[in-house]
């Protein structure tokens, strides 16, 4: 595995080294040792999968506040999407920075985003199915999202935008949780608590 730290600190691309022959290939898609080793947490409470019908489908921003903060990693098993983070971290020099990366089958790259990021996608093809591996338990209680078009962010989503839940449509701006986002994501509060 080939890691690789985006411009958000903390958040990086996995690459799979394939091990090929006539049969297909062999490629590992996580350690846990090696992921300790770049500095990234190897738990797993849960494992999920995101199955999309058609292309054009976002599902996000999505997070979980703290204590039920989430790293999660993802994969696109088939067909592909434009996975985007968001730093939520108050106290990162990157706070709201974004980043978007293609994640598909044929590319076979792993996205790991730490705990207090924003997560979403939008599939660039029918088919697609997403795998994520989740370092806590669902929590509905601690959910949060933004919206994906929020201007806060201003996010360039790579294709446009033809399936939405309800709930996706309903996230209140940035500029209306500006004060209570940069409290609960504040892990000083967490840590005295
Ligand atoms: C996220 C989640 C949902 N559910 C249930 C709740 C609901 O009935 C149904 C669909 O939930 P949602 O609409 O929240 O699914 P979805 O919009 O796919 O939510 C996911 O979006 C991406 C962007 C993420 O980053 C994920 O962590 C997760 O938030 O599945 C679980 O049982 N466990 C879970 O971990």
């Amino acid at each position: 595995m080939i890691f690789s730290e985006t411009i958000l600190a903390g958040a990086y691309t996995v690459e799979i080294d394939r091990h090929q022959d006539n049969r297909g290939y062999f490629a590992r898609v996580f350690c846990a040792d090696t992921f300790l080793a770049h500095g990234l947490k190897p738990a797993v409470a849960q494992a999920s999968i995101s199955y999309n019908a058609k292309r054009g489908t976002l599902r996000g921003l999505h997070f979980q506040y703290p204590p039920a903060a989430e790293n999660k990693y993802v994969r696109c098993t088939k067909g592909a999407v434009a996975d985007v983070i968001v730093d939520l971290r108050p106290e990162s020099p990157t706070y709201l920075r974004h980043v978007i990366v293609n994640l598909s089958a044929d590319n076979g790259r792993g996205l790991y985003i730490p705990e207090r990021f924003a997560h979403g996608f939008i599939t660039l093809t029918d088919d697609t199915e997403l795998i994520y591996l989740i370092s806590n338990y669902y929590t509905p209680g601690a959910e949060g999202g933004l919206p994906h078009d929020d201007p806060s962010l201003g996010i360039s989503w790579p294709a446009e935008v033809r399936v939405l839940s309800d709930r996706d449509k309903a996230w209140k701006p940035h500029s209306n949780i500006a004060d209570e986002l940069k409290g609960r994501m504040n892990i000083a509060v967490h840590k005295r608590s």
